[in-house]
């Protein structure tokens, strides 16, 4: 596969839940090593892209191909190739870290013995070396994302789905994540980066894509999108694209009726 030859590609989805059309016709390919920041605004329906492409969501309309496999065909192969790290993480708690890298090691048939020493290694450099034979529910927040954060790469995967990963991490970790995100980048992965955190999302993105109301609104790199929309930040071009410039108002009335007791 070829650097121009898609490794994401989407073709029309739609998505609805009842009634509610969540996606209305989502198109983008999505080439190799790319770092896409897809945001828009809550409920706009990031994650339900994501769980889409990973193959946990199903009753879509549209075409989706990853590594040029429709998932739809019910192979799994392609999922042997991406990590994630989910925006509400549903690991298993009550198992330690090396119970829980073994279970990995099984479902992507990789030996066992060399991915917990990648493991241990990786733990170590993000500061929680130590930690590997105690159960997950003990890890503060930190601790807990940054295991997420291992156990997406721990296969070396192709493509990242990342769904706000920076949550819990502290400063200096978000400083080594981007870094990692930026290096991994360099060497062909493609990373799906979705988040709220506007200054990251800029910084780190060499494309991004705005959903709202179902659709795309905005695709292009930060550059593109600042020339295009005349603001300087990507919270500006946000607030401009979602029509919103009711903040002052809304916290105002918020304060009031907070302090009407
Ligand atoms: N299982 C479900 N059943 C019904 N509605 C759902 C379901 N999952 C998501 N939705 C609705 O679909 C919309 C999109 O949700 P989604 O989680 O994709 O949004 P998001 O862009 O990731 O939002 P956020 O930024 O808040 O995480 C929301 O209105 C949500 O209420």
């Amino acid at each position: 596969m070829d650097n121009l030859e898609s490794i994401i590609s989407i073709k029309n989805l739609r998505m609805s839940y009842g009634d509610k059309n969540v996606l209305k016709g989502i198109n983008l390919e999505i080439p190799r090593g790319q770092i896409i920041g897809y945001i828009g605004t809550n409920g706009a329906g990031k994650s339900t892209t994501i769980k889409i492409m990973l193959g946990i969501l199903e009753g879509y309309e549209g075409k989706v191909e990853i590594l040029g496999q429709d998932i739809s065909n019910g192979s799994v192969e392609y999922k042997k190739k991406i990590g994630y790290v989910p925006e509400l993480a549903d690991i298993y708690e009550n198992l330690t870290a090396f119970e829980y890298i073994s279970f990995l090691g099984g479902i992507y048939e990789l030996e066992q013995g060399k991915l917990i020493e990648r493991a241990e290694k990786l733990m170590k450099l993000f500061g929680i070396e130590g930690a590997i034979y105690s159960r997950i529910s003990s890890y503060s927040k930190g601790m807990k994302q940054k295991f997420l954060i291992i156990c997406s790469l721990i296969h070396n995967p192709d493509i990242l789905f990342f769904d706000e990963p920076l949550s819990g991490l502290d400063a200096n970790s978000v400083m080594i994540f981007k870094e990692v995100m930026s290096n991994l980048s360099k060497d062909g992965k493609t990373i799906f980066y979705s988040s709220h955190i506007m200054d990251v999302v800029e910084k780190v993105s060499d494309r991004i894509v705005l959903i709202n109301n179902g659709e795309i609104e905005a695709d292009g790199s930060f550059e593109d999108l600042r020339n295009a929309k005349k603001e300087s930040s990507l919270e500006e071009i946000f607030n401009q694209i979602t029509g919103f410039n009711d903040h002052g108002r809304i916290a105002k009335e918020f304060v009031s009726l907070v302090e009407e007791v």
